[in-house]
């Protein structure tokens, strides 16, 4: 595929290996034998016959049973890591998963989105205002959007949300537990962030004392409350408007729906729906680990997900797990295609996707496990076709095909089985299905079947069925 504008690289195996070296080899996790064995040595010296043969054999059973729990263990302990550049959806599968398998979890912590939906409105409105004082200040003549007026209009509103803006870097620094990013681009959060910013720990008093997030976000709602209509005028105004689709604005791809709901989510009784958690925007630091319990042939089986970092910066800290995977899926974002890497604003996104799943085929490290393939965003996919965008604008070899949803999602998927063909080190099947991560019902049939799947196919691996 070649892409327009970008750099091209020559992709071989030894790149690949590069970009994830090999590491040393893990210690397997500990079944506890090494403690048991120790108490032989605190047993009273020479027994009695009959009572070290009673030992001996209590110490047979306890074997025994090690043996039979790390048999269960290979049984049914699947790790599945998810691979994929920034913002390709990992988290949100993540997200599915508590949904589909312990809501308990994310309802307990649903007012705590709050705060994560405030950030992911506050990063919209002032993304709308700079990408507006970049056009106007860099348009040499005034038309219909860009007039006088309308300069005087903006910068009227913008001067309204001054305080409520001035609030965004503190609730990004309190969401990712006290840290300031030199960018600010949104949060960015270690798994388990909810578990981090709820309590206050220490003496009575202080755990009475509502966190520095709580503070700060009911701050932020009473400002969204009184600026709600505002950011309604800014998101309906026409130079928005028309800006918008001709990508002069760039938001998130959730902007939209969020400031869609200004005020529903502007209300003092607020609390953030399903389908509000799984719009929030937020970066992943480090490595999260998600265990979830999963009915398969009638037996619990434990499925870890391990939702990785996909910054590159971060890639290093993937390896430690590899080893230890059973399954990998690949989150590829095809809407992508007429996006560039923020880290790196040559490089357009799908070409990425693509050296990236070439990295994880070409890694031997991960030869043995289990790949599947997301194609994901397939609904923003399709709303960038209806509007017009055209595919061969940015990848110069679509050429004429047409620039309809089932030519284009065709012509993604067969480049990314492609790259699996050319790099694949152990020459194993790819599962390739399109996905929306943000539509739950299909989401979940999509989940429970590639999980039924991936468990079938790791116990027959194991020559256990
Ligand atoms: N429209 C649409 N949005 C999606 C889909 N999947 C994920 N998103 C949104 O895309 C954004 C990024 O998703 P995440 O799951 O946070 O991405 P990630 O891969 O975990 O990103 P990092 O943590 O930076 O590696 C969120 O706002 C999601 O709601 C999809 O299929 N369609
Ligand atoms: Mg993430």
């Amino acid at each position: 595929m070649s892409f327009n504008p970008g750099k091209r690289f020559g992709w071989g195996r030894a790149d690949a290996q590069r970009l994830l070296p090999t590491v040393p080899k893990l210690v397997p996790p500990s079944l506890g034998l090494g403690s048991r064995r120790r108490s032989l040595a605190s047993l009273p010296p020479n027994p009695p016959e009959n009572a070290a043969q009673d030992v001996n054999k209590a110490i047979d059973v306890e074997l025994k049973r090690d043996a039979m729990i790390r048999k269960e263990r290979n049984v049914r302990e699947i790790k599945v890591i998810l691979f994929g550049q920034p913002d390709s959806g990992k988290s949100t599968l993540i997200k599915q998963l508590q949904l589909l398998y312990a809501s308990d979890a994310l309802d307990n912590k649903r007012t705590l989105w709050r705060a994560a939906v405030f950030l992911n409105i506050l990063k919209a409105v002032r993304m709308i205002l700079m990408d507006l004082d970049w056009e106007f200040s860099h348009e040499d003549h005034e038309d219909e959007f860009n007039s006088r007026q309308i300069r005087q209009e903006i910068a009227a509103i913008r001067g309204k949300l001054l305080p409520l803006l001035a609030t965004e870097e503190s609730l990004a620094m309190e969401l990712s537990g006290g840290v300031s990013f030199s960018r600010p681009s949104g949060a960015r959060v270690r798994p388990g962030w909810q578990q981090s910013v709820i309590p206050n720990e220490g003496s009575p008093s202080e755990k009475e004392k509502p966190s520095g997030l709580l503070q700060v976000t009911n701050l932020i709602a009473k400002y969204l409350s009184t600026s709600a209509a505002l950011i309604g005028i800014l998101w309906s105004h026409p130079t928005v408007n028309n800006y918008f689709p001709l990508r002069k604005i760039q938001l998130d791809d959730s902007a939209p729906y969020f400031l869609d709901h200004i005020d529903r989510i502007a209300a003092v009784d607020y609390i953030p729906t399903n389908n509000d958690i799984l719009r929030v925007r937020l970066t992943t630091l480090g490595v999260g680990e998600h265990t979830f319990a999963v009915k398969f042939a009638g037996k619990v089986n434990t499925v870890t997900y391990f939702d990785v970092s996909g910054a590159c910066s971060r890639r290093l800290s993937w390896i430690p797990y590899f080893e230890a995977a059973t399954s990998i899926i690949f989150f590829a974002p095809i809407s992508a295609f007429d996006q560039y890497l923020e880290d790196d604003p040559a490089t357009n996104r799908l070409h990425h996707s693509l050296q990236l799943l070439s990295a994880v085929c070409a890694n031997k490290i991960l030869r043995h496990a289990q790949l599947v393939l997301f194609l994901n965003k397939i609904d923003l996919l399709k709303q960038k076709l209806e509007a017009g965008i055209e595919v061969q604008k940015y990848i110069t070899s679509y050429g004429n095909r047409p620039n309809t949803y089932e030519c284009v999602s065709d012509y993604f998927r067969n480049h990314f089985l492609q790259a699996h063909r050319k790099h694949d080190v152990s020459r194993r099947a790819m599962h390739v299905y399109f996905s929306c991560m943000i539509d739950i019902s299909a989401s979940h049939v999509l989940i429970t079947n590639v999980g039924a799947e991936m468990i079938r196919k790791h116990i027959c691996g194991l020559n256990l069925v």
